[in-house]
């Protein structure tokens, strides 16, 4: 269904959409920003989709990310989804912080009561960009990007290796990069997805990358004050050390260990200029 608009606030000479939809996806309301940057008055832009990690809602990046100053210089709309359907009366959604509401992987699940809405995958890849372009005509839908924080950037990088003909670019900041090797990806496949770990490589970006074929030049940040970084919740050794066994040159990746920074959006703030930079490489090209 179409977009209520609830908000639109200038910023950057361009300004921020906040927008509500009935998502069929999703069974229910879903809220979102999007940062139409000056360009977009008068010319096709192309779209960099930000996906928030663990608790966050569609306001976390929109608000604390410091994206829009470089997308209004870029010329880049940026559209920041929420992290999973609310409110779908499922027994246990709201009883942990990682896991339900505010948690909901990027992934369509396929255990009940969770398939009744828990389908972030087709929400983000096929209804929200759909319903995004059919009503904002001055948004490229052949020039996509992609990009997220932490459980976002499981979903940036899984997203991105499942479709790489749909999205121009990825990147990610502290994505868990390995999540059926971690706690917090462990509980979620489990919840989701049942008992079958063949079926969670399907949502596991080094067992993904493994099997990718050709090109990609991917950008990924962590700090190394991280503290969930230190428990072992990222693994982005892992993912590297599956691309350097791949031995493909084509595939490229570039994990750069960010000296004290950790989780929080002053780390994501710090770098996000570089990840817009990635993008437009792409999405300009
Ligand atoms: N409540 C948790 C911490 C939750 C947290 O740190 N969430 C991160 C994403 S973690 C991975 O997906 C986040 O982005 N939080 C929002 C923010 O604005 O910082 C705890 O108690 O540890």
């Amino acid at each position: 269904m179409g977009f209520e608009t609830t908000a639109t606030i200038a910023s950057f000479g361009g300004k921020l959409v906040k927008l509500k939809h009935r998502a069929e996806s999703t069974s229910c309301d879903m809220s979102l920003n999007l940062y139409l940057p000056p360009q977009s008055n008068d010319q096709l832009v192309p779209v960099l989709f930000y996906l928030a990690g663990l608790t966050c809602t569609g306001d976390n990046g929109a608000e604390k990310g410091s994206f829009l100053r470089g997308a209004s210089k870029l010329g880049i709309a940026i559209v920041f989804p929420d992290t999973s359907p609310r409110g779908l009366d499922i027994q246990g959604e709201e009883d942990s912080w990682d896991f339900g509401t505010g948690a909901g992987f990027y992934l369509n699940a396929t255990k009940e009561p969770w398939t009744k809405g828990y389908n972030m995958y087709s929400y983000i890849t096929d209804e929200l960009p759909q319903t995004l372009f059919k009503e904002f005509s001055q948004l490229d839908g052949g020039r996509m990007s992609i990009t997220g924080h932490s459980m976002g950037g499981h979903g940036a990088l899984t997203i991105f290796l499942k479709n790489p003909s749909k999205y121009k670019s990825c990147s990610a900041f502290a994505p868990i990069a390995n999540p059926i090797n971690c706690p917090w990806g462990q509980k979620a496949f489990k919840g989701y997805l049942g008992d079958d770990q063949e079926l969670w490589k399907e949502h596991d970006a080094t067992e993904l990358v493994k099997k990718f074929k050709g090109p990609m030049d991917i950008l990924i940040d962590v700090g190394t004050g991280d503290n969930f970084y230190k428990q072992g919740q990222l693994l982005p050794e892992n993912f590297d050390r599956a691309v350097k066994d791949h031995g493909d040159p084509s595939m490229q990746v570039t994990i750069r260990m960010q000296p004290d920074y950790d989780h929080s959006y002053f780390f994501i703030s710090s770098f996000a200029d570089d990840h817009l930079e990635h993008a437009a490489k792409y999405l300009h090209a």
